[in-house]
């Protein structure tokens, strides 16, 4: 990792600015004389001010070397001449270098002073009407603002960004408004650690017993709980994490609570024999999702004549002989409101799928189908023979800049136009997202929902498709019955084996599933960039745009940043045509692969044809086409669509040419390097490996050590989450 430094000295000129985000390109004259070339997020910087920057310097294509700014700390000018080249840059609304001179000349080092503090002074200077120094000092206290803002953040090293996102949803007040709760920043929408915040609130003298700590603190558990897949907790465990957290009795902690459960921001219910505690939103969500099923079962469309002799003539048709789950599958689905369609690789759910699709079409059904993910989109579209979307995209999600929450188009009011809706990649369906796919639907639809339980689970909160298997209410058939083609795969075998608890087989004596030993973890990272890099597409005929480095984590040698960072520099190293950007640790450079990590509904982009759609989703991959000579924006091809991202959206990036299993969940590769390295325990579970497996399609090669292999295999543990969705439909207390 390339080191930090640090540049002193007074902002010469101003050569680019963003006022949307703050991205600037500057010269800065350094106390040494040197003018350099400097960029990064420095709103409202002008000439004269002073600035101490850390960063690093960067080679630049076209403009040659420049300094990246990673921090920065900046006063405003102090002497004479700083204040009178700062404010005859422009950077006043309504002071040009005219009026500048005649202030400094009258006010000195004073000036600033007077603009912000008596601006009625101004008046006195010939040519100024009291009402334009009124708007000058308008115009330089909203500035002032934001920098105190960026100064009081930069005090608890928090990124100079969030300036601006705080500034974008309170205005000019949002100082005032963080002093006054500056535990808002531990909410979803700044993500800050709640220990930062808290430090601020200690800075600022807020009482350790205060009512808003405690209460920041209880819906900061439940956040946080709810990101690693709980959609409640019970009390006592919220209380005892939240008394943790701040290091206080337990009694403050329920007295906050309750006061929360009484204003209705937190819900508490019984669950069976739990007292849970939850978000509103993941209760409403958990309800809602419990009285629709409710509907469409109640719903139930009975198709029950000329089914047999219609899925005959679909065998004929495809050429097939349905084993008795599939047909059973087949069956369901004209009779079910709701049907789920479960099995592991190679059990035959796809085909089950076409059959359902065949099905629907004669019997006059307008289907749609869908998926989480885009890549499983994709495959379904591609494997069933028609479109088949993202259920964001169906159901029109984007993103409420003020609320920070996602909205849908499609709902109750606006129901999908759909007969029956086929959903595959059930696994990754978290509650908030069925709760809105379940909305959309008109009573009578059908939904059919496939997938594999034993992949891992939701990224988001919940457990919905294992919920909706257990709670025993809905049809499902299981296909277990691994098809004789599927069973000549060594993926497939070694899949169904871990699946079952048993070492995959790694005596290489197979031909799509190899095992290279490798004890030490950079030996491992050494292998996997060789294979990349020569072995596999000279020797295997393997285009290296069909591989996928997987990973369980993102830590050590052979964790993501790691082989992120060696993968790049063997496959896209630096070349003088191909322009860098540096965000915070990471480097992206043109050619780069990439992927989203969060859901964006705001990224414009842009296809061939001339469609221009928005919305970029997390574990969407492309390649960067190019990065803009200013560095402010750069665009990335993600499957003909030419998606364009400013430098604040920069931080939703990364390089992706090795990623964590959870990440690749729902996608599938034609070759998979899987590094089998020891991780964190909660990693080391049957759930990755097994998932890690499915994603090759033609070809998998383990790289690494095979002690790995055995304790992921042998640990079946799943990390319980807490969700009453089962416990809902089997019939608990009704909402
Ligand atoms: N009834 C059948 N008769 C003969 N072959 C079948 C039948 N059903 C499925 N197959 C074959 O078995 C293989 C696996 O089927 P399919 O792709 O439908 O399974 P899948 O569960 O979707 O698998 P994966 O999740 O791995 O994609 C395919 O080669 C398919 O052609």
């Amino acid at each position: 990792m390339e080191e930090y430094s640090t540049l002193e000295g007074t902002v010469h000129s101003i050569i680019f600015q963003n006022p949307d985000n703050g991205y600037t390109v500057l010269r800065l004259l350094t106390d040494e004389g040197e003018v350099v070339n400097t960029v990064g997020c420095l709103p409202c910087a002008a000439p004269g001010e002073r600035m101490l920057l850390t960063g690093r310097m960067e080679v630049h294509p076209q403009h040659g070397e420049q300094f990246s700014v990673r921090d920065a700390e900046r006063r405003m000018p102090a002497e004479e001449d700083e204040i009178l080249s700062y404010l005859s840059s422009g950077a006043i609304k309504g002071v040009g270098p005219a009026t500048a001179a005649r202030m400094v000349e009258r006010f000195g080092s004073e000036t600033l002073d007077v603009i912000e503090r008596e601006p009625e002074k101004l008046a006195q200077l010939k040519g100024l009407t009291s009402k334009r120094a009124m708007e000058i000092a308008q115009s330089f206290r909203s500035q002032m603002e934001l920098r105190r803002l960026m100064e009081f953040l930069a005090r608890f090293e928090l990124p100079i960004v969030l300036a601006m996102l705080l500034e974008k949803r309170y205005g000019g007040t949002a100082l005032d408004v963080l002093r006054e709760n500056p535990y808002l920043l531990a909410g979803e929408a700044f993500g800050v650690e709640f220990s930062t915040a808290d430090e601020i609130a200690i800075s600022l003298g807020i009482p350790a017993d205060s009512a808003c700590r405690v209460e920041a603190a209880v819906l900061f558990e439940l956040d946080h709980n709810a990101d690693n897949g709980h959609v409640f907790l019970p009390r006592e465990k919220l209380i005892d994490a939240t008394a943790r957290l701040l290091d206080c009795g337990c009694e403050q902690v329920e007295q906050a609570l309750d006061g929360l459960v009484e204003r209705c921001a937190v819900v508490q219910e019984q669950v069976a024999n739990v007292t849970a505690c939850y978000l509103r939103r993941l209760y409403d969500a958990e309800c809602y999702a419990q009285r629709k099923i409710e509907l469409l079962l109640s719903a139930a469309a009975d198709q029950g004549g000329g089914v047999e002799e219609l899925i005959g003539r679909i065998e004929e048709e495809q050429g097939i002989s349905y084993a008795p789950a599939q047909r059973q599958a087949v069956e369901l689905a004209a009779r079910e409101g709701v049907l789920l369609l479960t099995g592991g690789p190679g059990t035959g759910k796809t085909t089950s799928v076409r059959g359902i699709v065949a099905l629907f079409r004669r019997m006059g059904l307008d289907t749609v189908l869908a998926a989480p993910t885009g890549r499983a989109a994709k495959r379904m579209g591609e494997l069933c023979g028609m479109e088949a979307q993202t259920i964001h995209r169906l159901l029109g999600m984007s993103f409420s800049e003020s609320t920070g929450e996602a909205t849908f188009i499609k709902g109750e009011k606006e129901p999908l136009e759909a007969d029956a809706v086929i959903v595959d990649e059930m696994s990754m369906v978290d509650l908030m997202l069925m709760a809105a796919l379940l909305r959309s639907l008109r009573p009578g639809c059908r939904l059919v929902m496939v997938g594999d339980p034993d992949q891992l689970s939701a990224v988001g909160a919940g457990n919905v498709f294992s919920d909706l298997i257990r709670s025993g209410r809905i049809a499902t058939v299981a296909l277990r019955e691994i098809f004789r083609q599927a069973e000549r795969s060594a993926i497939v075998r070694n899949a169904h084996a871990v699946n079952e608890g048993r070492l995959p087989a790694l005596d290489n004596g197979q031909e799509d599933f190899f095992f290279l030993r490798r004890r030490d973890p950079v030996r491992t990272a050494d292998t996997i960039v060789e294979l990349v890099q020569t072995r596999l597409p000279e020797k295997m005929g393997v285009p290296v745009e069909q591989i996928q480095v997987l990973t369980p984590t993102h830590k050590g040698e052979a964790g993501t940043v790691n082989l992120n960072r060696v993968l790049q520099a063997a496959l896209n190293p630096r070349r003088p045509d191909r322009r860098e950007r540096s965000w915070g640790e990471r480097l992206f450079r043109e050619g780069d692969r990439i992927m989203q990590t969060k859901n964006d509904y705001d990224v414009v982009w842009e296809k061939p044809d001339g469609t221009v759609g928005t919305g970029m989703f997390n574990g969407d991959v492309g390649r960067i086409e190019q990065i803009d000579p200013s560095g402010e924006w750069l665009t990335v091809n993600f499957d003909d669509r030419l998606a364009t991202y400013t430098a604040d959206q920069l931080s939703e990036i990364d390089l992706a040419y090795a990623m964590t299993v959870h990440k690749a969940q729902g996608s599938e590769y034609r070759c998979v390097v899987l590094a089998a390295v020891n991780a964190a325990p909660a990693l080391m579970v049957r759930g990755v490996l097994y998932t890690a497996i499915t994603r090759a399609r033609e070809l998998l090669i383990l790289v690494g050590d095979e002690t790995a292999v055995g304790r992921m295999t042998e640990n079946d543990r799943q990390q319980k989450r807490y969700s009453g969705l089962k416990w809902r439909l089997r019939g608990g207390k009704r909402s």
